[in-house]
């Protein structure tokens, strides 16, 4: 098994606009009673193109709804957000459809459709668009390993397997920002390194900027330059990991070992 790739291998000029930026987003929600729910409180952060981010927090600390932001889902009650330089609340619904075209997001349950071959799932996004790409999607199955299994359905697939369908799915339509919600947390150990191998590659090849939630973090530290901390919707800090990564295990005998006989 590989050594995760250099975590900043590819990250853009400082010269570009900044991937994603908040500044000063406030996200309320109607609570019970008229009260409301403050689900991020005055966020301001940027990720730099190229880069692979951490966002991290605890449950409720506000990381799906700063995800569902980033994406154009739900808009701010306050401050703005911006995709590779563009302001999201300045476009018409078509226009914000064709930058949703260009952020990808991956789940932590896959969401793949069951009735759909892997090469099916992975088109899913296209024929939505009207269009093909039979080419690219015969090069994003050789990316994720499974040109071997295009014609499997999702049920007889792994975890991991199911993962890596999700991750070319979300590439197909050629995205300058994946956006990864929890993408390991139902995996093990070996296929959580595999998966996030794979991200490290994405990035590298397609030069996409990755931005990863996660309670996980080795998993922040084995692949992240930075990450931003949130405790009840707020950012308290942006950490760069430092030191060296972590090297994990060739196998998960070899995992298995260092954990329980050092
Ligand atoms: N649609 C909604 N309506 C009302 N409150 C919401 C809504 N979505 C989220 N919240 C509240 O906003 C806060 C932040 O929620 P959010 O789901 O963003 O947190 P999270 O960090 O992703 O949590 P988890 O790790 O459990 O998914 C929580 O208090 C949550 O209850």
């Amino acid at each position: 098994m590989p050594a995760l790739a250099a975590p900043d291998a590819a990250a853009a000029s400082p010269a570009s606009a900044p991937a994603v930026e908040f500044a000063g987003v406030t996200k309320h929600y109607g609570g019970p009673a008229g009260s409301a729910v403050v689900a991020l409180d005055d966020v301001s952060l940027a990720v730099e193109a190229g880069e692979i981010f951490g966002i991290l927090g605890e449950s409720g600390a506000g990381k799906s709804t700063l995800l569902r932001l980033c994406n154009g889902l739900e808009s701010p009650s306050a401050g703005r957000v911006s995709v590779e330089g563009t302001d999201l609340s300045t476009l018409s619904k078509a226009r914000l459809a064709a930058m949703r075209r260009r952020i990808g997001v991956v789940f932590q349950g896959f969401n793949l459709l069951g009735n759909r071959t892997v090469r099916q799932n992975i088109e899913l996004p296209l024929k939505l668009q009207r269009t093909r790409d039979r080419e690219f999607v015969d090069q994003l199955l050789d990316f994720v390993s499974l040109s071997h299994r295009a014609g499997n359905y999702p049920a007889q697939l792994s975890g991991g397997e199911k993962q890596r369908v999700a991750i070319a799915r979300s590439l197909v339509t050629r995205p300058g920002v994946l956006l990864c919600d929890e993408p390991t947390s139902a995996l093990d150990t070996q296929t959580t390194h595999d998966i996030l191998n794979l991200l490290v590659h994405t990035r590298d090849r397609f030069g996409t900027t990755i931005v990863i939630v996660t309670h996980e973090l080795d998993v922040v530290k084995a692949i992240c330059r930075r990450a931003a901390v949130f405790e009840g919707g707020r950012l308290r800090e942006t950490l760069t990991v430092r030191g060296e990564r972590r090297e994990k295990p060739e196998s998960y005998l070899e995992h298995a070992r260092s954990v329980l006989l050092s």
